[in-house]
């Protein structure tokens, strides 16, 4: 069977689409992906490494902007969807799988008009605009969490959860292996796909007020491109030992190491940290569409799984506190990290390559 994947931009979208892949994959000999999305997305950096087939196309956000970027959008929606159509007939699969992003609307309206059966997977507990149009021509929406069904037609919606990476599920499998010889303490500090400046400052002045500290402190920090120099300077300064890293390509080795995360609240972000049963410090980044990243956050507080710092209330003496506090409490981050895991959902990939190759089958 062939599936086709659309979508990306930011790793949010794009990591669950490659958990999809490697379900599909690994289910039949023979089986092929193709993703399709567009050459500024995280996906043009990442797919090629991991040896998927990536075509891309144009497509661009039209909504919301004044009527030059207006008409320049649909302009380039309709560009990318006559590309869509190409790359369908030449791929031919069996099933389109939109996983938000631009580049999913033109290849799913596309596999419309040529009768491909048509999937869409939500991360957020929000939808974005894209997949709410989109739900109207798929035959199921997977989502996330419960509270995005609200936004979809109850009958065509399954709740799945957050499809993870065979990377982050082996390290579940691991976890309880695994045993610390040294007494250090490991904070992983990272701003979703691409980084955070906010959390970058703030990381960088809380080390003056952590020095008490620094002979146990040990810091893995995920900068994104802009910050990498700046933050590194920082944690020289300061004589903090840290690796400072504009991108981490294998979270799951992130993840096993890390005692402590400060991170934003991103749904893909959450899904793994709490497969991985790890304690966070939760940033919520503040413009995100309806704000929904405070709310992945709070539902984590509000089961004991999590601590939350929005931006208005953050300050380098604050996050230091926090840092410093839990660096003494080992009880309590073990307690959090295991009610986080307490709400993780690993078969979410499983269920819904299941799920289309049903559906499927049953509309031959
Ligand atoms: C600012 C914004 O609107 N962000 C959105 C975006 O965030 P973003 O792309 O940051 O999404 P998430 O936090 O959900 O996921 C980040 C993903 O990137 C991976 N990763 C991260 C850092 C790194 O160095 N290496 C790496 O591989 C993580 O393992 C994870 O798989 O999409 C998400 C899913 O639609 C939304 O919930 C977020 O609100």
């Amino acid at each position: 069977m062939r599936l086709l994947i659309a979508g990306g931009g930011t790793g949010g979208h794009l990591f669950p689409g490659i958990a999809v892949a490697e379900e599909f994959l690994a289910r039949k000999k023979g089986n092929e992906v193709l993703f399709v999305g567009t050459w500024k997305g995280i996906e043009a950096r990442v797919l090629p490494k991991l040896g998927y087939r990536l075509e891309c196309i144009t497509a661009a956000g039209i909504r919301g902007k004044g009527n030059v970027a207006r008409a320049k959008g649909i302009a380039k929606f309709l560009y990318g969807y006559a590309q869509s159509r190409k790359i369908l007939k030449e791929f031919k699969p069996d099933m389109v799988l939109g996983v938000g992003g631009y580049a999913s609307a033109p290849a799913l309206l596309a596999a419309r008009g040529m009768q491909i059966p048509r999937f869409i997977h939500e991360q957020n507990a929000i939808p974005g605009f894209t997949n709410k149009m989109l739900a109207k021509v798929a035959e199921r929406v997977f989502i996330s969490l419960e509270e995005s069904s609200d936004f979809f037609p109850e009958a065509r919606t399954l709740l799945t959860g957050n499809p993870l990476r065979r990377q982050i599920l082996e390290q579940v499998a691991l976890a309880p292996l695994q045993e610390r010889s040294d007494d250090a303490f490991h904070l992983l500090v990272f701003g979703g796909s691409s980084g955070a400046h906010r959390i970058n400052v703030t990381m960088g002045e809380a080390l003056q007020f952590l020095q008490d500290m620094k002979g146990r402190l040990r810091v893995t920090h995920q900068t994104g491109e802009n910050d990498l120099e700046d933050v590194t300077a920082v944690y020289e300064e300061q004589g903090v030992s840290a690796d400072v890293v504009p991108f981490i390509d294998s979270m799951a080795d992130a993840y096993r190491w890390a005692d402590l995360v400060v991170c934003r609240a991103g749904a893909t972000t959450i899904a793994e940290v709490t497969a991985c049963g790890k304690p966070c410090i939760f940033i919520p980044y503040p413009h995100a569409v309806d704000d929904h990243q405070r709310r992945n956050a709070e539902a984590l507080l509000k089961c004991g799984a999590g601590f939350v710092m929005t931006e208005q209330e953050l300050s380098a003496e604050l996050l230091a506190k926090a840092i410093r506090e839990l660096m003494n409490d080992p009880a309590q981050l073990k307690a959090v990290g295991e009610a986080a895991q307490g709400l993780a959902r690993l078969d979410a990939a499983q269920v819904i390559v299941d799920e289309m190759i049903t559906i499927k089958r049953e509309m031959k």
